[in-house]
């Protein structure tokens, strides 16, 4: 007799589900220094879905920038798994799945704003018409068409941000890991870079799914879907917080009152690792 199989069920019944943008899982990290060992983080659990945006928070060197080098594999966890994709950080980085921005904008200071965006587009070998071409588009969406022949040096830091944004998201990655990226500014600039991101973000389809390292609790909120809360050092997962805030977000939600209850919320969860 013969057997007839349906397809369809068959496909279904194996369709695994997609792996998470970032998935970090038990990751533990130690630091042998010259006055002893430094545990910074000690089982350390994080899951970033495609399109999610996650701010990470904890107090002070807890190892919040720790996590974020371990996922971009610039350090190794000394136990744990981290994926990217089902990728692991070395895989992701070669196939070009994370763009990164810290702090400090970081960008080379004798390339100008235009050759420091087309930095990552050079080293993924893209011909240099298409660069140009793609260099000033990143740079147009950021408003800094402009600037685009200037130094770093004869940049605002706000500026100098951008550039650095524009360069993270050059190669249109899925993964975005932000490691304080307007922390150096003054609250006016940062303020006026946080409406920007969120602005960015709506436009870009698919949207990447992003990691953002702060220490502004109104930050977090105003930009995550969820924030996670690291406990002192060694940093272990305190909480996880959902931000049921609407989306497109606007720069104006900084005055809401939900927000505001959100973070108060965050702040107990904090003060309560005492
Ligand atoms: N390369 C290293 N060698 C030794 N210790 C380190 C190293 N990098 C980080 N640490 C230590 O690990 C801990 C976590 O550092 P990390 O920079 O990850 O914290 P953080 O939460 O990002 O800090 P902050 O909020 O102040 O930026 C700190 O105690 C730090 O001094």
């Amino acid at each position: 007799m013969a057997i007839t199989v349906d397809e369809t069920s068959i496909a279904l019944h194996d369709a695994v589900p997609a792996p998470y943008a970032i998935d970090v899982r038990a990751v533990t990290k130690r630091y042998a220094t010259r006055t002893g060992a430094v545990q910074a983080l000690a089982g350390v659990d994080v899951t970033v879905a495609a399109g999610e945006v996650v701010a990470l928070v904890g107090p002070s060197g807890c190892g919040k920038s720790t996590l974020l080098r371990i996922i971009a594999g610039l350090e190794q966890p000394d136990a744990g798994e981290v994926r990217l994709f089902g990728l692991s950080p070395a895989q992701a980085r070669r196939e070009h799945r994370f763009g990164i921005a810290f702090q400090a904008a970081a960008l080379l200071e004798w390339r100008d704003a235009a050759a420091n965006v087309a930095l990552p587009l050079e080293l993924a070998g893209w011909p240099p018409a298409r660069r140009t071409q793609r260099v000033a588009e990143l740079l147009a969406r950021m408003g800094l068409s402009d600037a685009a022949s200037r130094l770093p040096r004869q940049l605002s830091g706000g500026m100098q941000q951008r550039v650095a944004l524009a360069r993270a998201l050059a190669l249109a990655p899925p993964v975005l890991l932000l490691d304080e990226p307007f922390s150096a500014l003054d609250e006016l600039t940062r303020e006026q870079l946080q409406g920007e991101l969120l602005d960015l973000l709506a436009t870009i389809e698919p949207a990447p799914a992003v990691l953002l390292v702060t220490h502004n609790l109104a930050e977090a909120v105003l930009l995550a879907d969820r924030v996670v809360v690291l406990s002192r050092r060694p940093a272990q997962v305190l909480a996880e917080v959902p931000i049921d805030l609407p989306r497109p977000r606007r720069a104006e939600l900084r005055d809401d009152e939900h927000l505001h209850r959100l973070v108060a919320e965050v702040r107990t969860v904090l003060r309560s690792d005492g």
